[in-house]
């Protein structure tokens, strides 16, 4: 039996096993069950039933897309998302609401879409935990989360709701989930920028390696739990890339719309080690001037987003170069240590493609998700208006070999790094970085998060694929 909705840009399927007993017993052939009116949206939507054609599937979906179904007192409203072509996401879900010949049909109809949703939306998830951060950008997280409230709820997705209260509390949080709260919940959604993201996956990321160590009881399904969270990053932060490069977009809607409909694919990580801790990043490693403008932006937080820019010029005309040996193996089949030494203003391990408002096509334009590589990016000792040409570069094109004859772009898939700055330790500043007889030596900035602490030296993998999250990768 297939339920059919007709309409000049939609098309509405649902394919089940069995009809409803009593709508089948109401239908005959090929006839409308009930008529559409205009609802919330300015979809008119017209269901038909059609007897006698029996399907293996049973699905609910408009345009593709799964589907969501209520039985309210104006009778079945299915909710669905519509693209848009300039918007990727409507700013709220529209829905169709039919009038149904009788209250019993109305009954039976819902029962079955919302039988075929559940067998067909296997992926969707029924109950997250949201980590948001309220100081986050702007400190807008409360009221960018309270926007996408409602299509969580027209989803029929139950959420947990608990707010940072200081740095690295969503570390925290995230780190002790117990089994109990993790068998109640299907993935994490972060609310905020790219920081609360990185605090969360993390955590998440060192309880597995923990619970996967050890012999206790329960740890193996505690590994197995966290394994199998996905998450998501509704954007209400400064800079966003991960939702904008997960999405192609920076809109809170589109995320929470990947989340609803249940989307899911894997996400590179890099491994960062250093003498006395282990992190990771999903966005980018960088030493040099990112970090430096990151360290210094700190203590103007109270400006807001627009401190990276103030802070980036001054750090721009000030254009620092530090000593430093790097080895790598090539991403294409290598296997092989490769070392080179040299002053850089920049050294970037990218592991996605990083998209934001200031690189919309990404710092590394054809970058994936999960290719197991990243772009280490080497920007050797140069003038401030070089190192401008660079950024406006990287901003316009993204990073490409052979572009400019003082950036070095390489495809690779492990990296270590010694700074050579005076004994290649750094004891931070407040700026960051500190002269030190043989050199100056900086830090590293890991999705935005400073690595603190007196040995810089890393050596960082892309573990492909670790993360899952809750996207379908960027559509063209
Ligand atoms: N309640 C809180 N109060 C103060 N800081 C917090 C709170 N919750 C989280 N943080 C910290 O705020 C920092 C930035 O968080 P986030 O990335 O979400 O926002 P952001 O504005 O995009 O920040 P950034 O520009 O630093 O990336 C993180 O280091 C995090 O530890």
């Amino acid at each position: 039996m297939a339920l059919v909705a007709h309409h000049k840009h939609l098309s509405l399927e649902l394919l089940l096993d069995q009809a409803p007993p009593s709508a089948v017993a109401a239908s005959s052939g090929s006839r409308t069950l009930s008529r559409s009116r205009r609802a919330r949206s300015s979809t008119d939507v017209v269901l038909a039933m059609e007897e006698g054609q029996p399907r293996q599937e049973a699905a609910l979906r408009v345009d593709g897309r799964p589907a969501s179904v209520r039985l309210t007192s104006d009778g079945l409203t299915i909710e669905f998302a519509a693209g848009r072509r300039r918007c990727p996401w409507p700013s709220a879900a529209p829905s169709s609401s039919s009038e149904t010949s009788s209250e019993g049909a109305a009954e039976d109809w819902a029962a079955a879409i919302g039988a075929g949703i559940e067998a067909a939306a296997a992926g969707r998830p029924k109950s997250l935990l949201v980590l948001l951060n309220p100081n986050a950008g702007a400190r807008q997280g409360r009221r960018v989360f309270q926007r996408v409230v409602p299509l969580f709820k027209a989803a029929g997705i139950r959420l947990t709701v608990k707010e940072t209260k200081r740095p690295a509390h969503a570390h925290v949080m995230a780190a002790g989930l117990t089994a109990e709260q993790l068998r109640a919940i299907d993935g994490i959604v972060c609310v905020g920028g790219d920081g609360i993201f990185h605090e969360t996956f993390n955590g998440i990321l060192e309880a597995r390696a923990a619970a996967a160590a050890s012999s206790e009881p329960g740890a193996a399904e505690l590994a197995a739990l966290l394994g199998g969270l996905r998450l998501a990053h509704i954007p209400a932060g400064s800079t966003d890339a991960v939702a904008c490069t997960l999405h192609g977009s920076r809109s809170p809607w589109t995320a929470a719309m990947h989340v609803c409909l249940g989307d899911s694919c894997p996400l590179d990580v890099l491994r960062v080690d250093t003498a006395s801790t282990t992190k990771f990043a999903s966005c980018i490693a960088a030493y040099g001037f990112l970090a430096d403008v990151t360290s210094a932006a700190e203590a103007y937080r109270f400006l807001g987003p627009v401190r990276y820019d103030l802070v980036g010029a001054a750090k721009l005309l000030a254009s620092r170069a530090y000593p430093a040996r790097i080895r790598y193996i090539e991403g294409e089949g290598g296997e092989e240590w490769r070392e080179l030494e040299g002053e850089f203003c920049s050294i970037m391990c990218i592991v996605m493609p990083c998209r934001s408002d200031k690189t919309k096509k990404g710092m590394v334009r054809y970058g994936h998700l999960c290719d197991g590589r990243l772009k280490l990016v080497l920007v050797s000792k140069c003038s401030p208006l070089q190192y401008l040409r660079f950024l406006v570069h990287m901003s316009r094109h993204g990073c490409a070999p052979g572009a400019l004859k003082y950036v070095t772009v390489l495809d690779a898939v492990a990296v270590q790094v010694e700074p050579l700055g005076g004994t290649g330790q750094a004891a931070l500043g407040g700026d960051g970085h500190q002269q030190r007889p043989g050199g100056n030596v900086s830090c590293w900035n890991l999705d935005g998060e400073l690595l603190r602490g007196p040995d810089q030296r890393i050596a960082a993998e892309v573990h492909p694929g670790l993360l899952r999250v809750f996207s379908r990768g960027v559509e063209q």
